[in-house]
């Protein structure tokens, strides 16, 4: 280079300055592409972390030019060629659902005017499967004019479809909850409070803050024990669920009956288990139910089972028996004359004599035997494991021994009142249910045909009788049109004065079908159907007519004695029907006497008594028949407006007999408290000349009996007494009495 002209040493400088100044130029484009670069790429990767936070994130951009009114919207991708945008005019924007776009347009007013430090509007816009999806947009200005006003808005918007589907959910369940009838209360997974729901306030009496943080065991009831409410979190725990009936406790102690559903859920945020108890109160259901249970299956007058309980237990009992090979009895028992009693006395006291007659009957049979009372006067006794038949007929005895004692109605009222019993016997009678009461009912009908206040086993033969009773009540529905009674007349004597003093009309019945049929079959039945009211009417006419005939031929001062049965007494107007005949006849109604039993007027005192005083008043006598069989005292007696005392036959047949009998003592008695009641004493059934002697060495006023006389037509009896009249007797200890008088 020394060896260079200078000149070219210049260039040469020159030319390394330039090539050092080019390349400095150059290192420096390069460094400065290579910071634009690295801008650039931060940049990008800015936008690409801006956009995938925006992807990720599900949201969509926005901005809204509001000097255009265009809104553009991109649903950013995480590639920028996938973006997706589109412009709208707002005000013709089909995608914002059209009740919504008002609300939007509001909320972007409010912020352009300053109302609201951003725009933020929830409204439905029409997503991609052409269904209304429900955004959150938020945007804030991002470019102003000179004047400051908001020109363009930039932001996001988000789907909250499923968001606001949760809280909606979330909103209706707490509504929900609120307002349930069903108490809710939710507990932890150590059975602590953490939440209850009105209802469980109004059924618990305890406010959520008097519960939540306490043991769920706070509302444990004493009517169950610990180990069932601890075996119920057992389950709980196990099985995750449970549900089941639950006594609580209110806060002000008072228990009340649930229906509990647990069932486990989750916490959503902190996983924790919980559980949710639902319960009910079920007390008043569950009291209905059981008054429901009760009403189908007791009678709530005497609170005893009733038919359908006795039907469930006899089948029970018949299988327990079947399966032991032991007997068991039925026994069915009905009152006597209970209709009458009711007719007569009113309902209200009938109603507590079936209540007084189901706790003698429970109280004689004791708790381990089923009484129910099956309907009206019908009641039944369920006895198991019997040794026999008589064990049976024993316990029917000593239900009819316990009703000697009049039944107590109240503190003043008491009454008398007999039952027939039937009794069948399984495996004897029947096999099911059914026909042990079928039979027990036909023995209990036979028990009362059989003169009442008795017991009788159930036998085939008494189907038998049965269906005579049904024909024979048939039969005698027609008696009276055709002319199928008779009246027979048997005389009574006064002791005192050998008069005959007075006849008792005596009731005949000749059936074309039945023949003959005595008095103690067809009058009960007559009682029963009713028909003894016509019957009786009948009588009463017939016999006021044979009086009024004798009368005629010179007889008229016999007393005409009229049986007179409860029914007709209690059933029909007695009274004007007496006055009627009295009047028709032209018969006095002194010469009148109605006979009515013993057990009738004592069941019915008080009631019998407002009757009878009304015959007394016309004139009529009235003579209690059969005393002695019933369970009346004549204390008891004075009560009643009677003129007469009839003694049963029953206490006559032993008198006059050697050696000191009890009917003797009986007899003597009643005759002279009787006089001391001023009443008229007539003994019935008199046979024999010792008993006649008897009675009238021991005052009795009155006989009537086979010795004087049987019952005789109205002719025969006419003729006796003319004849009588002619001829009077004295009668004497040794009694003029015609032995030869023997039963008709
Ligand atoms: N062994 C025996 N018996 C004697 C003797 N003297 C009379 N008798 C019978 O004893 C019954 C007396 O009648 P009662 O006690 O009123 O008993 C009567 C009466 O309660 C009822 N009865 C009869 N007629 C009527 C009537 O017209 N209406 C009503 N409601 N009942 C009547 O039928 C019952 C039975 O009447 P009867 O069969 O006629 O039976 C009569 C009579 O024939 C005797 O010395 N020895």
């Amino acid at each position: 280079m020394l060896d260079m002209p200078s000149s070219h040493v210049l260039a040469l400088l020159v030319a390394l300055l330039v090539l050092a100044m080019a390349g400095m130029a150059i290192a420096g484009h390069r460094r400065r592409e290579r910071e634009q670069r690295d801008h650039l790429r931060a940049m990008r990767e800015r936008e690409q972390r801006l956009r995938l936070s925006l992807w990720a994130s599900n949201e969509i951009y926005w901005q809204y030019d509001l000097e255009k009114r265009e809104l553009e919207r991109t649903r950013v991708e995480p590639d920028l060629s996938d973006d997706l945008a589109v412009q709208v005019d707002l005000d013709k924007d089909h995608q914002i659902h059209p009740e919504d776009l008002p609300l939007v347009l509001d909320r972007l007013r409010e912020y352009v005017t300053g109302g609201t430090q951003m725009f933020l509007s929830e409204h439905r816009i029409m997503g991609e499967g052409g269904q209304w999806q429900w955004m959150r947009a938020r945007g804030r200005a991002i470019a102003r004019n000179e004047i400051g006003h908001v020109t363009r808005i930039a932001g996001t918007a988000r789907n909250v479809t499923s968001i606001r589907e949760k809280e909606r959910e979330r909103r209706i369940a707490n509504e929900v909850m609120h307002n349930m009838a069903e108490s809710v209360a939710v507990v932890d997974a150590e059975f602590r409070f953490v939440a209850v729901n009105p209802a469980f306030t109004r059924m618990s009496g305890y406010e959520a803050a008097d519960v939540i943080g306490k043991d769920g065991s706070i509302i444990n009831s004493d009517q169950q024990d610990e180990a069932f409410y601890e075996k119920s979190r057992d389950a709980m725990q196990q099985q995750g669920c449970w549900s089941g009936e639950m006594w609580q406790k209110r806060k002000d102690g008072r228990d009340f009956l649930c229906a509990v559903q647990f069932n486990a859920i989750v916490e959503p945020g902190s996983r924790k288990r919980l559980y949710v108890v639902v319960a009910s109160d079920i007390t008043d259901r569950r009291r209905i139910e059981q008054e429901l249970r009760y009403l189908a299956n007791y009678d709530t007058l005497t609170n005893l089972p009733n038919r359908t309980l006795l039907a469930e237990r006899l089948s029970r009992a018949i299988v327990r028996a079947r399966r032991q090979g032991s007997r068991m009895a039925l026994l069915f028992l009905d009152l006597d004359r209970f209709k009458d009693i009711n007719d007569s006395l009113g309902h209200a006291t009938g109603d507590r004599i079936l209540r007084a007659t189901a706790q003698r009957l429970q109280e004689v049979v004791g708790d381990g035997h089923t009484v129910a009372r099956i309907g009206g006067d019908e009641f039944t006794v369920l006895l198991e494991d019997l040794s026999g038949g008589d064990e049976a007929e024993r316990c029917a005895q000593r239900i009819i021994d316990a009703f000697d004692a009049p039944l107590r109605l109240d503190d003043r009222h008491e009454i008398a009142i007999s039952p027939s019993i039937g009794i069948s016997l399984f495996p004897d009678h029947a096999q099911v249910p059914t026909d042990l009461l079928k039979h027990a009912d036909t023995a209990m009908y036979q028990a009362k045909a059989a003169g009442r206040r008795t017991f009788l086993r159930y036998a085939d033969a008494m189907d038998g009788d049965i269906r005579r009773r049904a024909t024979l009540i048939a039969a005698l529905r027609k008696v009276v049109e055709r002319g199928e009674l008779r009246l027979v007349y048997q005389p009574q004597l006064v002791l005192a004065d050998g008069r005959i003093g007075a006849v008792e009309a005596l009731l005949r019945w000749n059936s074309p079908e039945h023949g003959d049929v005595p008095p103690s079959q067809f009058i009960p039945l007559a009682e029963e159907s009713g028909l003894i009211v016509s019957i009786g009417e009948w009588v009463l006419r017939e016999a006021c007519n044979t009086l009024a005939d004798w009368r005629r031929d010179g007889i008229d001062n016999v007393l005409m004695s009229v049986n007179v049965s409860a029914v007709q007494l209690l059933r029909s107007d007695l009274a004007q029907t007496v006055q009627q005949v009295l009047r028709e006849t032209g018969v006095p109604a002194n010469q009148l006497e109605l006979e009515l039993t013993e057990s009738v007027l004592m069941a019915n005192a008080e009631h019998a008594t407002e009757r009878l005083q009304t015959f007394r008043r016309l004139g009529v006598s009235i003579a209690v028949d059969d005393f002695g069989t019933g369970y009346s005292s004549l204390a008891y007696l004075r009560r009643l407006p009677i003129t007469t005392l009839k003694i049963d036959k029953a206490f006559i047949d032993d008198l006059g007999r050697p050696g000191d009998s009890e009917d003797a003592a009986i007899t003597t008695t009643v005759i002279a408290m009787a006089h001391s009641l001023g009443l008229r004493v007539v003994a019935e059934g008199v046979e024999t000349a010792e008993q006649q002697r008897f009675l009238l060495q021991h005052g009795c006023d009155m006989v009537q009996g086979y010795l004087l006389s049987g019952p005789l037509n109205s002719l025969d009896c006419l003729r006796f007494l003319q004849d009588w009249q002619n001829t009077p007797q004295v009668v004497s200890a040794s009694a003029r009495l015609d032995p030869a008088a023997s039963p008709p």
